[in-house]
Formats: C-alpha cells, structure tokens, sequence
C-alpha cells in the first residue's frame, strides 16, 4: 500500500504539487493523468525518493521512503532513460540488473523469452548500445528492466508513449495479464486517456499539482475524461 499525506513539492516558492492525502491500496491499477506540468512526474519521483518533499511524506507498506530502503526490493519502476545505462547493450544491461535483483541467468532469460513478442525482434541479441536505440526501443528496454524483478509495485510514466501502436497493444494485454495473475500494484501515467482507461481501476486527474478528480473506471469514464479535458 502507497500512502502520501500532506505532500508538497515547491520550486521557486510555487507549489507544483499538493496532495493532503492519497491511498493507493494492493493490487490497484491507478492512472494518472493531467495535462503538461499538472505534476504526475513530480509525484512519482517523491513516491521513488528521487527527490525531496517540502513537506509530508510517502510511506509504502508503512515504511517512508525517504527514511529506509527496504521498500525498494518491492517497486520496479521506469520513469525516463535516466533509468537506463546508455552504455550496455540492452542483453548486458538485463544481465546487470538480474544480478542486481538476484536473479539467476536461468531466471533472466526466461524472463526474456517471455518479452519476445514486444520486443519485437528489435532489442536483443545486437552489439547496438542502449544510447542507439530508437527511442520506442529504449522504453521498450526500460519498462522490461521494470518488470525485470517480478515487482508487487510498478510505477511508469508514459509508457506508452513512443511505442508503435502494436507495442502499445501488447503492453496493454501485459500489463492487463500482470494485473489479474499477479495482482500487480500499478501506477501509470499517460496522456493517452483510451490506454490509461483500458489498464487502469481508478483515474486520478491532477491540475496545477492538485488531485481534481479522483474515481473507478466505469465504461463512462473515458467520454468523462475525454469531456473534462475537452477544451
Ligand atoms: N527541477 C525542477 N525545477 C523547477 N521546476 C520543476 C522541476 N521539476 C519539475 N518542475 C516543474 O514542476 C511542474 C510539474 O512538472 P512534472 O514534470 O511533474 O509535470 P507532468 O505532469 O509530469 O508533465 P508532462 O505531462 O509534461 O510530463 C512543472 O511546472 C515543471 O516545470
């Protein structure tokens, strides 16, 4: 379970972020939407730690994530390809982070296997480094470097953008398996209000950093959104 509460994030003065208080509970697949700059990045990277709070706080599991480190093993996240080492081949870069997580060579390449079809042929066994891949190519590599340690909570941003529509359906159909066999925490964030609504139980709609909007996905909730941000 995700908990923030009175959560701030301020630069130059100016909140970009408030939330007083957000519960994202086991096995939710909650998508974020918003418009440029509303503050979903903003948000993940506090729930990460990768940055500092002006006030509050984020607990996972009941643990703040700015204070203890154990939550970590729990969360696979990709949020941008700061994630990524530019310098390994995508194969160097699965094993790197397999030995990270614990992972036998066993375990890394069935994990692979099973990554076949949306990595489409384009990501594995070439001497191409991870800087030289497309940029469809470089998500594809970060979202499975994610999934990578068999996470209870994922986290990514835009994952959709980038990648060519059948990508994009194949992510869906494995983050939809993900969430009905493994009971996966998700959190998303998109501006594709079609995916987000297709992967996700609840749709929270953040502007200028506030939580507006904040409901389960019904079969209205698109043509809502859709209305909302009509302009
Ligand atoms: N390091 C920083 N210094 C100053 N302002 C920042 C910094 N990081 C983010 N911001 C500002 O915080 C606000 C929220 O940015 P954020 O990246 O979280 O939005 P977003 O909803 O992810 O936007 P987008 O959809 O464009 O990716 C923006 O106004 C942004 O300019």
């Amino acid at each position: 379970m995700i908990q923030a509460e009175n959560l701030t994030k301020l630069y130059g003065g100016i909140a970009v972020l408030n939330i007083p208080a957000i519960t994202i509970t086991e096995g939710e697949s909650f998508g974020l939407v918003g418009n440029n700059g509303a503050g979903k990045t903003t948000f993940f990277r506090l729930i990460l730690d990768l940055i500092e709070a002006s006030s509050g706080e984020v607990c996972i599991d009941g643990e703040k994530v700015a204070r203890r480190d154990s939550w970590k093993s729990k969360v696979g996240s990709f949020l941008d390809e700061s994630f990524l080492i530019d310098f390994l081949t995508p194969d160097e870069y699965f094993a790197f982070t397999g030995k990270v997580y614990g992972k036998s060579e066993g375990d890394v390449a069935a994990f692979l296997e099973s990554m076949k079809e949306f990595f489409n042929g384009e990501i594995l066994g070439s001497k191409k480094l991870i800087r030289d891949l497309s940029k469809g190519n470089q998500k594809k590599t970060g979202i499975a470097a994610a999934l990578l340690s068999d996470p209870q909570i994922l986290i990514l941003d835009e994952p959709f953008t980038a990648l060519d529509p059948s990508s994009q359906i194949r992510l869906k159909r494995m983050l939809n398996e993900l969430k009905g066999s493994r009971k996966m925490t998700m959190l998303i964030s998109s501006h594709d209000l079609n995916h987000v609504t297709e992967v996700c139980d609840r749709i929270v709609v953040l502007e200028k950093g506030v939580v507006v909007r904040d409901t389960h996905t019904t079969p209205d909730t698109l043509k809502e959104l859709e209305q909302y941000f009509a302009v």
